[in-house]
């Protein structure tokens, strides 16, 4: 383990320093696209207005033949990119693959300069991170960029759960998880064949009626990331970093799509992977404080002055905690409203300053 002093020391001679905080941007979606597709790539300009993170995949999703195809369409985009105010990431290739190396040495050297960040998949423990961590530090100084990438791991096995809290406390670089529910459902042997969502054979069954042996029983499916999904949150908070769900792959289902997200919204998440164009307003949505639940926190701060004491708000108690989840809540919308003067309008920021 580096010392507490060296942590924030660059891992090469002429890298930049570490960040010392996550900065805060929006990053509600997500949004991937295959690097390797021109049709999709010609669409960036577009695709860029409308989200706050675009993402050329170059990992699962673009088949093997296409990798240098996908990579020098990252090239191509990070040339063009002049998206003010939208990041740009790249999904490279994992590390134990014929690409993972190719992959990262091209983002960096090639279009650094334009990248936010770069997401790691199937990210074992922290060892992935080191590995990573001190290759960046190398290719940053070799081209001499002066802002670090920030690095997002992909939360995808079993042994990656496992060592949650390693990976995000590895580097200063790290800026947060995805759930990666495929890959991961696959490496636990769980027996679903899905991207993300539930099963409708996950559930409970309600108690047999003591009179009635033949009396329909009701059954509530269970969300199978629950689990996980809470476990990557405290990981991240507990190191400063964000979580967030990954992809949702019936596309169709647009309902059970937003069930999904805000499930993970609620449990802490900041955003989720949208996958095709649907999914855009659904995560943009669904990540963004609901304006009741905004209105609801600033009467709460109001009534609670100080922050400190209970009171009562129609026939609630309110106190010290609950006064802290309404600032969580208006900070952040605060934060989007921020970048947003729709969302600003719809708070009621709007000429008063939130
Ligand atoms: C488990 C994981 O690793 S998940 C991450 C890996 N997977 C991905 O990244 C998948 C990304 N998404 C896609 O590649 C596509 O959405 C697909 C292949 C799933 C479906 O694509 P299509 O069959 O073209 O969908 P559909 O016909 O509904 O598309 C409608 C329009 O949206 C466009 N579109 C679809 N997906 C995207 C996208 N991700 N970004 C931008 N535009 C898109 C299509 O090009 C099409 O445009 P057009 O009207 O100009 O022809
Ligand atoms: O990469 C994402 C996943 O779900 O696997
Ligand atoms: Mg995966």
């Amino acid at each position: 383990m580096r010392s507490p002093k060296d942590f924030f020391r660059p891992l090469a001679v002429g890298a930049p320093e570490p960040v010392r905080e996550i900065p805060v941007r929006p990053s509600r979606m997500i949004h991937f696209f295959p690097a390797s597709n021109p049709k999709m790539v010609g669409k960036v300009p577009d695709m860029a207005a409308k989200v706050d993170v675009l993402l050329a995949n170059l990992e699962d999703g673009v088949p093997a033949s296409d990798k240098e195809a996908a990579r020098s369409g990252l090239v191509d985009v990070g040339k063009a990119w002049s998206a003010e105010g939208t990041q740009l990431w790249t999904r490279v290739n994992s590390l134990d693959s014929p690409w993972g190396l190719d992959d990262l040495t091209t983002a960096v050297t090639e279009v650094g300069e334009a990248l936010d960040v770069i997401m790691i998949p199937k990210v074992e423990g922290p060892e992935d991170i080191h590995y990573v961590d001190r290759l960046l530090a190398q290719l940053e100084a070799k081209v001499g960029l002066t802002e670090p990438l920030l690095v997002h791991a992909i939360l995808e096995t079993a042994r990656g759960v496992a060592n949650v809290e390693e990976i995000c406390a590895a580097s200063p670089r790290m800026q947060g998880l995805s759930l990666g529910p495929a890959d991961l459902a696959a490496n636990r042997r769980m027996k679903t064949t899905r991207v993300g969502g539930g099963h409708p054979g996950y559930l409970v069954r309600q108690d047999p009626d003591a009179e009635d042996d033949d009396a329909p029983r009701a059954t509530y499916q269970q969300d199978l990331w629950h689990y996980t999904v809470a476990r990557m949150v405290d990981a991240c908070v507990a190191n400063g970093i964000l979580p967030y769900y990954g992809p949702f792959g019936d596309i169709k289902d647009t309902t059970a799509c937003e069930d999904q997200f805000r499930n993970a919204y609620l449990l802490g998440c900041v955003g989720a992977w949208s996958l095709h164009p649907v999914q855009i307003d659904i995560a943009k949505k669904v990540f963004s404080p609901d304006p009741d639940d905004v209105a609801h926190a600033q009467r709460v701060i109001e009534a609670m002055g100080d922050g400190t004491g209970a009171v009562m708000l129609d026939g609630k108690m309110e106190d010290d905690a609950s006064v802290k989840q309404c600032h969580v809540i208006l900070s952040l919308a605060q934060e989007l409203a921020a970048d947003d003067p729709e969302l600003a309008d719809l708070y009621g920021f709007a000429g008063k300053g939130a």
